[in-house]
């Protein structure tokens, strides 16, 4: 392992912000100026949950052609309606690792979104960033790192917006657990603020998303939503946010301190888990204009950044009517679809990270027999839509619960899938799907090959599964998971576990079953689980997937748990895997760990950098021409805008050194200079090789920085940057540096 700690890098082309932002906002501001302080109320003022089509929804504003605007979930595809893809979740399309998969992914989200007249589409979701292991939201993310989920964000929102439809980064800012959610103190120091939970945010707004969602929790002992250091001076001034900041469902508790504050819309808007009528804009708003405690210029704000975006994504121009209808399904249209199956397969599939594969147990080859064991293995006989919000844990596991679902309009089970492909090569099933060992025991006694499912569930934490109130209250398999692969693989035949699941699981008990031959980690798939299954199982694609996130041994290594009624995020910059590098704890799968069915080789590690701030290239192994210090950029969307700016070029050749095709994900970590202080992020480049190619990273200026508390800014350390290329955090094949 090099260094304590990592700061790691990522591939090309960042940023392709649109340009018609300004123009936009001067439409907006001519708008503005013929509304009634009533109707701009309107505008910012949610009608009211359920009475609207949408989850979301304000009042019109005919005189300016402004419609109600349709707000609605989520991250994984459209809630509460028919006719939708259920894609894979958020942290499948993370453990690709693959710009134009989560890009694609996006695009899908947003023509859907598109299809049915909704304008905001809640999603994609950078908070939770995942620093408890057992947060029940983890999976709606894309990494428990910045860096990915960052690139994650960006790819996502530029996916949706492309489409026209506006997206919302959520959750902003500290919402790492369901537990008190809408009452914990989320207490986060400034360096670990900026280098870990605003990080993806800040990729957000660099790509211009329209709406950023603030979250339920205090920060630092004030309403996220109420908070003017979060909205105002952080997201606002600091990022160069253009856009605007929503609610989320009655995460606001004031009417004047987050008006001022830089609140800008209010969801639902009435009467939402609180006392009948209770609303703090509407009226108050409005009264609190006409007796000045808020400024209307406030609400001009407001109306103009919300108008600006529906004008810069030309939401003004034969925009699809609002035809969803989350309260009576069966009335809203229509199927949206289209191809969208196919690269909710594509992501399923390449989210899919091999763990372990003894003496190539997979792929498999036509094996004469087979068992099929466990309950995971069948949809829900109930039907796969049949819990609200998918709040069950019942049969195949392929997305967690919450207002983050949607409607699957068919899930194909693992068991189905593959029941095909043995008709295909005569091979002979065996099957038990429940989670009975005996039968279990049985069904392997029967064949030659077993294969168990199991899995674990989480969600959001107004629904409570089997004791499980959003977070886990473990990191252990659901429904006896352990027990039943102990069982199975005590029969002796080799034993295959294929897990679903919403984040880390404790896997000892497993991995101590001498018959357990390999472990597939097949994520939360989608609707296409089971065929994205059997692309990998035998081969048909080899597996590329890297895990976002860690596995831990046992889950005392993992930096925290869900308890204190306030959380003081003494971790500190330690989560995830940089905890376990920076204590020496040895993971039992690293971060970005994933197995393949052929090798690699690494060569040729070339490093150039060149001056930040304008000077001309060259190749250099040593000192380099970055400029230490300060940013020092004008301000745009994101923040200083020279953070931007790329300062080397890092390349290495992969070559796929086995006998079949395969992909590889090329990670490149980078390690400050020790006098700095540390400073680990994470990234990678998505590398589908024939037989040898390039590999290349270009790093911006940001990702050679730390926040300095003293200066307030990012500040490029001097000294020598480890760069580390590998195929993991943990694995690294070739060494560099840079010195600034
Ligand atoms: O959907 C918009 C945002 O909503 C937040 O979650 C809320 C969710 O949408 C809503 O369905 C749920 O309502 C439940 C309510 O809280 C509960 O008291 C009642 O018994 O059942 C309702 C469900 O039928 O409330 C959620 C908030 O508590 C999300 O945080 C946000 O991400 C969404 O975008």
């Amino acid at each position: 392992m090099l260094g304590a700690l990592l700061l790691p890098l990522l591939a090309a082309g960042l940023t392709e912000a649109r340009d018609s932002w300004e123009r936009a906002n001067e439409r907006a501001g001519r708008a503005l100026s013929g509304l009634s302080l009533e109707q701009k109320v309107g505008i910012v003022t949610g009608v009211g949950w359920t009475k609207g089509p949408c989850v979301g929804n304000t009042s019109p504003a005919p005189s300016i052609g402004y419609p109600s605007l349709c707000l609605q979930d989520g991250p994984l595809g459209i809630r509460f309606a028919k006719g939708v893809t259920a894609f894979p979740a958020g942290i499948q399309a993370g453990s690709t690792w693959d710009i134009n998969l989560i890009r694609e992914r996006g695009k899908a989200m947003g023509e859907e979104a598109r299809g049915l007249g909704i304008h905001v589409l809640l999603a994609p979701v950078a908070g939770p960033l995942g620093k408890i292991a057992r947060g029940g939201r983890n999976w709606e993310g894309f990494a428990a790192d910045p860096y990915l989920s960052g690139i994650a964000m960006k790819e996502t929102i530029d996916g949706i917006q492309s489409v026209g439809v506006q997206a919302c980064a959520k959750h902003w800012i500290g919402n790492e657990q369901e537990l008190r959610r809408e009452t914990i103190s989320s207490d986060i120091k400034d360096r670990e603020l900026h280098e870990l939970y605003m990080w993806p945010f800040v990729d957000a707004v660099k790509a211009d998303v329209a709406s950023v969602m603030c979250s339920y929790n205090k920060v630092n002992g004030t309403w996220a939503c109420d908070s003017d250091y979060v909205n105002n001076k952080l997201l606002k001034t600091e990022l160069g946010y253009r856009g605007y900041v929503l609610s989320d469902w009655n995460a606001q508790h004031s009417t004047v301190q987050s008006a001022n504050g830089g609140l800008d819309m209010t969801m639902p808007g009435t009467d939402f888990n609180q006392p009948p009528g209770s609303i703090y804009w509407g009226p108050n708003l409005t009264a609190a204009v006409r007796n000045g405690e808020v400024p209307e210029a406030r609400v001009n704000d407001m109306v103009r950044r919300i108008l600006a975006q529906w004008y810069a994504l030309d939401q003004d121009r034969g925009y699809p009517a609002t035809t969803i209808n989350s309260w009576n399904l069966t009335a809203g249209g229509p199927d949206v679809q289209g191809d969208h199956k196919n690269i909710a397969r594509t992501v399923a599939r390449d989210g899919i990270v091999l763990l372990k594969n003894d003496n190539n147990a997979l792929p498999l080859k036509k094996p004469s027999s087979l068992a099929i064991i466990g309950e995971d293995a069948i949809v829900n006989p109930a039907g796969p839509n049949a819990c609200p919000d998918r709040g069950c844990n019942t049969g195949t596991l392929a997305m967690g619960w919450g207002s983050g679902t949607a409607d699957f309009p068919y899930l194909v089970d693992p068991v189905s899938a593959i029941s095909r492909r043995a008709a295909a090569d005569g091979t002979t099933l065996a099957t038990s799907t429940t989670n009975d060992q005996a039968a279990g025991a049985s069904a392997a006694a029967a064949a030659s090959t077993a294969m168990v499912f199991i899995n674990a569930d989480s969600g959001e934490g107004y629904i409570t599964v089997e004791g499980n109130a959003g977070d886990r209250i473990n990191l252990d398999p659901w429904h006896s998971g352990n027990e039943l692969v102990a069982a199975v693989a005590a029969v002796g035949k080799p034993t295959i576990v294929v897990i679903h699941s919403v984040g880390p699981i404790i896997l000892e008990r497993i991995l101590a079953q001498q018959n357990v031959v390999a472990i597939v980690w097949a994520g939360l798939p989608g609707q296409e689980s089971g065929n994205a299954l059997v692309d990998v199982l035998y081969g048909d694609v080899n597996p590329s997937g890297k895990l976002p996130y860690t596995i831990a041994k046992s889950e005392s290594d993992y930096p925290t748990i869900v308890d204190a009624p306030n959380d003081p995020f003494s971790e500190g910059l330690y989560i995830d895997y940089r905890r376990f590098d920076a204590f020496n704890i040895a993971p039992r799968y690293e971060f970005g760990f994933g197995m393949s069915y052929t090798t690699f080789g690494f060569k040729d590690l070339d490093i150039s950098s060149r001056s930040a701030r304008g000077g001309n290239g060259y190749g250099n192994r040593n000192s380099s021409g970055i400029a230490a210090g300060p940013a020092t950029g004008r301000r745009g969307p994101g923040g200083r805008q020279d953070l931007f700016d790329i300062v080397a070029t890092v390349t290495a050749t992969v070559t796929n050194t086995g006998r079949v095709r395969g992909a590889e994900v090329a990670q490149l970590y980078i390690s400050l200079p020790s006098s700095a202080p540390e400073t680990p992020r994470a990234s990678s480049l998505n590398l589908r090789p024939g037989q040898s190619r390039k590999a290349t990273f270009e790093l911006r200026r940001r990702d050679l920085s730390f926040w300095d508390v003293a200066l307030q800014e990012w500040v490029v350390p001097r000294g020598n940057f480890g760069i580390q290329v590998g195929a993991s955090s943990r694995d690294a094949k070739l060494t560099g540096t840079i010195t600034v």
